[in-house]
């Protein structure tokens, strides 16, 4: 198992691929943790430097105490990144992750040569929204939203298939602080001028079937940096690295070639 100690919080991570490989580097979603690049990471070229983390409050990594802000996630990502010695990365954010990856690139852009923004935009929701959510689920648990999140995340014909209680298990066993902490922090982000101002190779990813990053509103994040592409994965909702990673690896493989990373 590997560890990073950055002093206030241990943060899990694994490696795959070759350690002398170009880095690449992977940020989930809300309620997730980092086996959700289990299938994707599996597909891509093995000769890249293939890193994943759980953020704060998710998977093994320590859970502080709520609410988090989105530059303490930044920030965690940057020390883990400067504790691995990567620089230059491809990072690949979803969601929560993507918001991430905004951040990352606005603060530390020696560390990114370019983004993979998936399911994700530079506001995602309102703060009320996010309000009402951090209330339910302080009070009832992951369980009591797990219905519509579930709906949001995955097409209908996934969740009849015998894999999505596995998905299912993941998101009701993350810890309520960790979830609630990143709702806050999702609740407090609005990267919609610092994105703007980037100017790096970007790629924008959605489903066309998302119920919280629908493909308009990424596109229009997508839009802000000049030169950007993007592409809709059909048939897919809020997790289609789950969903269709077929589809998804080659996506990204086609774009880590541009990129000069493969
Ligand atoms: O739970 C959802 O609606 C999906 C989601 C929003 C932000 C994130 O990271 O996941």
């Amino acid at each position: 198992m590997q560890i990073a100690d950055l002093d206030d919080i241990k943060i899990h991570y694994r490696e795959d691929g070759d350690p002398n490989g170009a880095p690449v580097v992977f940020a989930n979603s809300l309620g997730t943790d980092l086996r959700l690049w289990d299938k994707v990471i599996a597909r891509l070229p093995q000769n890249l430097r293939l890193i994943r983390y759980d953020k704060r409050g998710h998977g093994l990594s320590d859970c502080t105490p709520a609410p988090y802000s989105m530059g303490t996630l930044v920030r965690d990502v940057e020390r883990l990144l400067d504790h691995l010695q990567v620089k230059d990365c491809v990072f690949v954010g979803l969601s929560i992750g993507g918001m991430i990856a905004q951040g990352l690139a606005v603060k530390r852009l020696d560390l990114v040569r370019a983004v993979v923004l998936s399911n994700t935009a530079a506001k995602i929701g309102q703060p009320q929204m996010w309000a009402d959510r951090i209330d339910a689920i302080a009070n009832g648990g992951i369980e009591a939203l797990e219905g519509p999140i579930l709906d949001r995340w995955f097409a209908k014909p996934f969740r009849e298939t015998a894999e999505f209680s596995a998905w299912r298990n993941m998101l009701v066993r993350q810890p309520v602080q960790g979830y609630v902490g990143c709702c806050a922090a999702i609740s407090g982000t609005d990267f919609y001028t610092p994105t703007s101002g980037l100017r790096l190779p970007l790629l924008g990813i959605a489903g066309s079937e998302d119920g919280s990053t629908p493909p308009d509103l990424v596109r229009e994040t997508v839009d802000l940096v000049p030169g950007s592409k993007f592409q809709l994965i059909r048939k897919a909702g809020h997790l289609p690295c789950v969903e269709r990673p077929d589809e998804y690896a080659a996506i990204l493989t086609d774009f880590l070639k541009e990129v000069g990373h493969v």
